[in-house]
């Protein structure tokens, strides 16, 4: 293995990230989850996790949220993707991210996630990861976007582009 490549050759890992919102105008909610375990552990968080062999990533983002919230989106829709490039980790993590209004019942608390309703007005940014304060706007707004953040000692945030792009559909290009 050549172990001088620099992170961009090594295929990413493929992570999903989904959100719901309910409601309309200045009653709107979005549901996150204050995450028990694992990474992120102690933030609250959208849903979502590593995208397994043999699903697509619209599975993987409805596997994890049926395992962490215990429901199914019914609308769900891409609106953008994020690459986190971490100082201590030469892969870098490619998340998608994934935007619902519709489920199928009331959220439950699971061993990983412990879901709340946030007025999308009050979200806790100072309890999540330093990148979402910057692309949460968008998402919210509707809109569709990329983003390419820079992370040291895994949780500092470095340096970040955040853009919006066309969409929705979020598409590639
Ligand atoms: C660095 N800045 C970040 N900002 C916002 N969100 C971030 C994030 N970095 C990771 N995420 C999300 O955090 C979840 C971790 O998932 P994670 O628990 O590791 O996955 P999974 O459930 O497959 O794990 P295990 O099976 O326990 O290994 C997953 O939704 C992923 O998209």
């Amino acid at each position: 293995m050549d172990t001088t490549a620099p992170s961009s050759d090594i295929p990413p890992k493929v992570l999903t990230l989904l959100m719901i919102v309910r409601g309309k105008g200045d009653s709107r909610e979005i549901l996150l989850g204050m995450k028990k375990k694992g990474f992120g552990a102690g933030y609250y968080n959208g849903f979502g996790g590593k995208v397994e062999t043999g699903e697509t990533i619209e599975e993987g983002a409805q596997r994890e949220l049926r395992e962490e919230a215990h429901v199914e989106a019914l609308d769900m829709e891409r609106r953008g993707v994020l690459r986190f490039i971490f100082d201590d980790n030469p892969q870098p993590w490619e998340v998608h991210v994934f935007h619902a209004t519709e489920f199928s019942a009331e959220p439950l608390e699971s061993e990983e996630m412990a879901p709340v309703w946030f007025p999308t007005a009050n979200i806790p940014f100072d309890k999540m990861w330093a990148d979402d304060v910057y692309w949460y706007p968008l998402f919210l707004g509707g809109k569709c976007f990329r983003g390419e953040l820079f992370f040291t000692k895994t949780t500092t945030l470095v340096k970040h582009t955040v853009e919006e792009v066309p969409g929705p559909p979020f598409t590639w290009s």
